[in-house]
């Protein structure tokens, strides 16, 4: 075996050589050289037990870099920082690090199902005569891959596919993530567009507060859709899984959804859709999202009149009244929604599971309210938002996470107190607020001081919380009272109508009379 490999070694180097000879030969007499070539292309192929397959930096469209290319530097960027002795670091558009590949001409190689192959990095250059923008026009680069004849079947069946994947793969991990949300254009005729910045929100399940049970279910949940490509596809659902999370204000909705795409690193595209149009515009922002993407709807319940849709005829008349006020505000209502946005319901839910929503694939949908009943069921219902998160006022386990991240207190004589007044008297407070007073106010504060004015806090809540009670029964009774007083004036303007009409009704059938 030795002296076979010995044998195909000189053969090869012998060959080489004898290339090397030809190409300075066909470089000063390039005719006679031409005339030669078929037949040492020939020789060489005979001979030569390497297959090589290129792949430029650009090809196909210009100005774009090939993805093939950029698959197999971000591939290459593992081994190359560990194995080869010839660096280049790059800043490559849209990713967070340095991309370190290997340097022009430096060869590394890589084993896969037992078959060693050979990749190089290549450069071949044009002398510069003229300006030109299309950078590929003086240096071409290229990636060379190496490989014996007889592992063509491993190399060009499973070993390509496996390089694009693990390049996808670590190309995502290196990208900057993004928060895109959608602005009306203002050349593209009230078209609303995608734009971005940098997704840079540091929320994480760590800093999140919530009970430890609730945030291990959510996060198992992320994984397990995460890694479910195969199962979607086996059970023929379209890749994504809708999230509901409601509760009131200040209950860390958003921070949960900033959690969630820090967890799957994850883009955001945070949709507003009262300046979508209609359902065409709708669908458009829809096919233009990128997969590995969370879709945010914040505050469904005020996003559109969705809920309007299925009120009742008794509703509407109760609403309507006949007092100068409630017909201004219809008015006013009607003359808004001329220009308000034209997305039904229908078009929502298509956009949430209709035929559309399969393309690009592992796509999370998040809706977040603070009144879920308002919402229409079949918006809600399991399937299109699979999983509901209610996010609730401050339990103990919540204030715990928030008393470490805040003032990295874990133990204290007065977590007994906090606990009895969140957990006994079920005072409600949301996280922000408790968060707020958590805050340390000046330099160096104590952390027993933040928790004492917390306790206060609380206390004080406790009481609000009554006199809110006490001032809504006043003000509900009140309410109900001018609404049996204004029925009761217009049954008694409705009988002055009817007598007047009646005295009138006598006068004419006595002037009849009369005649
Ligand atoms: N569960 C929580 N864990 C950690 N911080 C929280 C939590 N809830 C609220 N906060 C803090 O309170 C602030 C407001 O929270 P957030 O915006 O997530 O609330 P929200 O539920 O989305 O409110 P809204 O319904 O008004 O949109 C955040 O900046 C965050 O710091
Ligand atoms: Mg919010």
């Amino acid at each position: 075996m030795a002296t076979m490999g010995q044998l195909w070694a000189n053969t090869g180097s012998a060959l080489a050589t004898l290339m090397f000879v030809y190409t300075i030969f066909k470089q000063w007499f390039p005719h006679v050289g031409d005339h030669f070539e078929p037949f040492f292309q020939r020789l060489f192929s005979r001979f030569y037990p390497y297959i090589q397959i290129t792949f430029h930096e650009y090809s196909g469209e210009r100005f774009q870099r090939s993805e093939a290319y950029l698959g197999i530097q971000s591939y290459l960027s593992k081994d190359s920082s560990s194995r080869a002795k010839k660096l280049k670091a790059n800043t490559t558009k849209g990713s967070k690090s340095l991309v370190l590949s290997m340097d022009d001409k430096e060869e590394i190689t890589d084993e896969f199902e037992n078959v060693t192959v050979w990749w190089q990095s290549k450069k071949e250059g044009n002398i510069r005569q003229s300006f030109s923008f299309y950078p590929a026009a003086d240096e071409k680069r290229y990636y060379m891959l190496r490989f014996h004849r007889r592992d063509r079947e491993v190399i060009i069946e499973r070993y390509l596919e496996h390089v694009m994947k693990e390049g996808k793969t670590i190309e995502l991990k290196n990208r900057e993530r993004k928060l895109y949300s959608n602005t009306p254009g203002q050349n593209h005729g009230n078209q609303t567009k995608w734009s971005h910045v940098t997704f840079e929100h540091p929320a994480t399940f760590d800093t999140l507060a919530m009970e430890e049970k609730k945030k291990e279910e959510i996060k198992s949940d992320l994984v397990k859709f995460s890694k479910s490509k195969d199962y979607y596809k086996k059970i023929g659902k379209a890749w994504k899984r809708g999230y509901l999370l409601f509760g009131p204000p200040g209950t860390g909705k958003s921070t949960m959804i900033a959690a969630m795409a820090n967890f799957l690193e994850y883009d955001v595209y945070d949709l507003e859709l009262t300046t979508v149009m209609d359902n065409t515009q709708l669908r458009r922002l829809l096919i233009e999202t990128s997969t590995k993407s969370i879709i945010v709807i914040e505050d469904i319940d005020c996003s559109l009149n969705l809920t309007g849709q299925r009120k009742n005829k008794k509703e509407e008349e109760d609403e309507d009244g006949d007092d100068k006020e409630a017909i201004e505000k219809k008015m006013m209502k009607n003359e808004g929604d001329k220009k308000e946005s034209k997305v039904t319901l229908s078009g929502l839910l298509n956009f949430i599971d209709g035929l559309w929503s399969a393309c690009g694939g592992e796509r999370i949908i998040v809706f977040t309210t603070n009144f879920v009943d308002k919402l229409d069921p079949a918006l809600i219902r399991k399937g299109r938002m699979d999983k509901h998160i209610e996010m609730s006022y401050c339990g103990f386990e919540a204030f715990k996470v928030l008393a470490k991240n805040y003032l990295d207190v874990v133990e204290s004589e007065l977590f007994d107190e906090i606990k009895r007044l969140l957990e006994v008297e079920e005072i409600k407070m949301t996280p922000a607020d408790v968060g707020e007073n958590l805050l340390p106010k000046s330099e160096g504060e104590e952390g027993e001081t933040c928790l004492r004015r917390l306790i206060e806090a609380l206390k004080e809540e406790k009481e609000e919380a009554k006199r809110r009670v006490e001032e809504e029964a006043k003000q509900k009774k009140e309410e109900e009272e001018e609404k049996k007083r204004r029925k009761e004036k217009k049954a008694e303007k409705e009988a002055k109508e009817e007598e007047e009409k009646k005295k009138k009704k006598k006068i004419e059938e006595n002037g009849d009379a009369e005649h």
